[in-house]
């Protein structure tokens, strides 16, 4: 936990208290459900929590935004931006049902008033955002194809609407096809190591209607 304040010091009491309790949540779950690694559950608060407020170092979301996270998982990166940002609308989507009724379950405990959750593939998805986020769901064309009609047209943050994907290696031939894209490094944000996912990519996407 104070390796989030050391990179996030203007957390309110609530928000300290929430991403506290993060740990003793998922770590009940994981002995019933694996949805964070075994080795990783020791390291929660640097390989996931840490990592998914990542993306906060990019872009701050501003409060009425919407924010849709692709393959949630066990709810990273959506549950610790939205610890963050308690103001703008999270909407977290898996495929696997039993990984969502986990996100609910933690989102729920923490009294989440800004998270919704639906067990379902992306592609059925309706509705626009004005960022998708994501870590380790899919290659960039696969994501695109995907998300591509779901970005709202209306922009009032820094970085235009689109993808904002937690990423690693090298990512050159993955992203050859999307001049826009802009990669940026974890590394210049914060001391400590990712392991293999350094980067977010920004993918400014325009509006399909
Ligand atoms: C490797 S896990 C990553 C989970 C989480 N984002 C994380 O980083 O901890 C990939 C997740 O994406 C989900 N997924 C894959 N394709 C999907 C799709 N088309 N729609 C929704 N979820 C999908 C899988 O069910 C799985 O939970």
């Amino acid at each position: 936990m104070e390796l989030i304040l050391k990179y996030f010091p203007d957390l309110s009491e609530d928000q300290q208290t929430k991403f506290r309790k993060l740990e003793e949540l998922y770590k009940d779950w994981n002995l019933k459900i694996n949805v964070v690694s075994r080795k990783d559950i020791d390291e929660l608060y640097l390989r996931h929590v840490l990592h998914s407020l990542g993306i906060a170092k990019i872009q701050q979301f501003n409060p009425g935004a919407k924010i849709l996270d692709v393959g949630t998982g066990g709810g990273f990166p959506g549950i610790p931006l939205a610890i963050l940002f308690p103001e703008t609308e999270f909407h977290l989507v898996d495929s696997i049902g039993k990984k969502i009724k986990v996100v609910e379950e933690v989102s729920e405990g923490l009294q989440l008033q800004n998270v919704k959750t639906t067990n379902a593939r992306v592609e059925e998805i309706k509705g626009h955002f004005d960022f998708i986020v994501s870590r380790a769901v899919a290659a960039m064309p696969t994501f695109v194809h995907w998300t591509k009609g779901k970005i709202a047209k209306k922009s009032n943050h820094e970085l235009k609407n689109g993808i904002l994907y937690l990423k690693g290696g090298d990512l050159s031939e993955e992203l050859q096809d999307y001049k826009t894209a802009k990669i940026y490094n974890l590394t210049d944000y914060f001391e400590e190591d990712f392991y293999e996912t350094k980067k977010v990519v920004h993918l400014p996407l325009k509006y399909k209607g």
